[in-house]
């Protein structure tokens, strides 16, 4: 096959999608992914828990940390308000070229930055490289050993205000056993647990959307 499957996905918005919506960008990549090539965005049915937890927030800066092809990213930011950022960081260079062409499809490149690299590197940075001070919300959907470590980081790096959300996905399939552990015993969150579907099938799976407490 010529091309690889973030590729195709792009195809897919290109061909059906509406440039300057993102609704209709969000819908195509549903479409593709349920009725020609399975792909790990959040999709439709956590994606709509996902946005009511961004809805009800109305957050200022958003961290998102796993673009990939940049469906969530599209949802989160056209919900966002107008001054809002949301940051989305990912590492591989051929799935980060690909989400910045969806993002762009979509028109929202000025409400997103994309920074190439990997969480670990840039989580010590972001104050000094993006003038944030903390995030309102932060969207976890990279791998899936990497989602406790980082959210250890990001409260030594001061990134965390009393009442920030973390928002996971994933928790049951393919799962995180640490960190839902930590944010569901630690007294420093209040951990709340959406249950749904793993995307586009039957299996169940959830988000876990957790309360910093300071
Ligand atoms: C570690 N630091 C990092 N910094 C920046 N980007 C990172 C990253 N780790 C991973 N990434 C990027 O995030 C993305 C990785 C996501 C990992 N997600 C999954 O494995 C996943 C996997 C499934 C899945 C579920 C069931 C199944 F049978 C097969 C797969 C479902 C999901 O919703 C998933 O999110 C890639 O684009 C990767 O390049
Ligand atoms: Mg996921």
């Amino acid at each position: 096959t010529w091309s690889t499957r973030p590729q195709r996905i792009l195809r897919a918005v290109q061909q059906s999608a509406t440039r300057g919506d993102p609704r209709s960008v969000v819908r195509a990549i549903d479409q593709f992914c349920r009725h020609k090539e399975w792909a790990m965005n959040v999709g439709d049915e956590k994606g709509c828990i996902l946005d009511s937890v961004v809805s009800e927030l109305n957050p200022s800066t958003v961290l998102e940390l796993g673009t990939y092809c940049g469906y969530s990213t599209v949802r989160i930011a056209s919900l966002l308000p107008p001054h809002a950022k949301l940051i989305t960081l990912e590492f591989n260079p051929d799935f980060a070229a690909v989400a910045r062409q969806v993002i762009a499809w979509a028109g929202l490149q000025g409400k997103v930055q994309l920074v190439e690299g990997a969480s670990g590197d840039w989580i010590p940075k972001m104050k000094e490289q993006f003038g944030v001070k903390t995030f309102d919300l932060v969207f976890l959907d990279h791998w899936k050993d990497r989602y406790l470590p980082d959210t250890k980081l990001m409260e030594e790096c001061g990134l965390l205000r009393k009442g920030s959300i973390l928002l996971a996905d994933n928790v049951i399939c393919p799962g995180t056993p640490d960190y839902l552990e930590y944010v569901r015993n630690s007294p420093r969150y209040k951990s709340q647990y959406f249950k749904s579907h793993l995307e586009y099938t039957k299996a169940e799976d959830g988000l876990e959307k957790s309360v910093f407490l300071g």
